[in-house]
């Protein structure tokens, strides 16, 4: 089967500039885990972030969202400089998942999505110990927030499951729904397929999908080739920290430099797939 048997995408609709990185550097001693890296990204639009092992994606990742004090660089958000500390660039609409899953696993599906609600409430520690009228129903509507959000990622009806009995494929559209929880206007997926079975896998293209359908932009970081150029309107190719091309799944996948890129740095079979992967044109 070919990869645009598995989904059928509706057209994307790209609008104004929702991220704009230039120049972003990150040095950890001698090590230049990301050099001089620059990326846009539009309003609806789907981008990859590939690259072998040790290629600084997640670095990069962490550049954007502020985990990390980019070495040099700049990071705009909407227009206006980003501030490298992760409780403003969620504020300013930036969510992400994480390479490992990283959930509440003895609270329930509803009441992680929760936490991820509450940064957008605005009860303050008086108000939420006194449980006063306002915190009363901002904490109704974060609930339905979040019921409404697990329904959105397939999850409506396991609500009330703790986190850790959920199967992994689950856990990990649940965190998604946390992100979405935030109203980002962009969310940054780090490897959101790791581990799943193939029916998972496309289950995961479908949300993203869908996600970018209601008016988001996504950037992804995936190994899995058949499902990037499935998916993206443009792909980003990080080797050894430096951008080494970027253009649309069928400029990057033609490209002899990512194939001996992935070759070269003894990969974990992603070289064949980057070959074997057939992309939407
Ligand atoms: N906190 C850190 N301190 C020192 N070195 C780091 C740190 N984080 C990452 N690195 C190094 O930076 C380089 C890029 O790592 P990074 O995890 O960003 O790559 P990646 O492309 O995400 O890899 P993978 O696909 O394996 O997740 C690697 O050499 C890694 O060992």
């Amino acid at each position: 089967m070919t990869v645009t048997d598995e989904v059928t995408p509706t057209a994307p609709a790209v609008g104004g500039v929702v991220l704009e990185a230039s120049g972003v550097t990150m040095r950890f001693g001698g090590l230049l885990a990301v050099n001089n890296v620059n990326l846009t990204v539009s309003e609806g639009e789907i981008v990859g972030l590939i690259g072998p092992n040790g290629a600084g994606k997640t670095t990069f990742f962490n550049c954007l969202t502020g985990l990390y004090k980019p070495t040099s660089g700049q990071v705009r958000f909407a227009g206006k400089p980003l501030a490298p500390k992760p409780r403003l660039v969620v504020r300013a609409g930036m969510a992400r998942t994480f390479q490992n899953i990283r959930l509440f696993g003895n609270m329930t599906a509803l009441e992680n999505v929760m936490v991820g609600r509450y940064c957008r409430t605005s009860s303050g520690a008086i108000t939420s110990i006194l449980r006063g009228p306002k915190f009363r129903r901002e904490e109704r509507e974060t609930r339905a927030k979040a019921q409404e959000l697990l329904e959105f990622v397939g999850l409506g009806k396991v609500s009330e499951h703790l986190a850790r009995n959920l199967p992994y494929g689950d856990q990990r559209r649940l965190e998604i729904a946390r992100a979405l929880a935030t109203d980002p206007k962009l969310i940054l997926l780090d490897e959101p397929t790791a581990g799943m079975n193939p029916q998972e896998t496309r289950q995961a293209s479908d949300l993203i999908f869908k996600i970018r359908d209601s008016g988001l932009s996504v950037v992804v970081i995936e190994h899995d080739m058949r499902f990037i150029f499935n998916l993206c309107d443009r792909v980003l190719c990080l080797v050894r920290g430096e951008a080494l091309i970027e253009g649309t799944p069928a400029e990057v996948q033609s490209d002899p430099r990512v194939i001996e890129a992935y070759i070269g740095a003894g990969g974990d079979d992603d070289d064949d797939d980057v070959q074997d992967a057939e992309v939407k044109s």
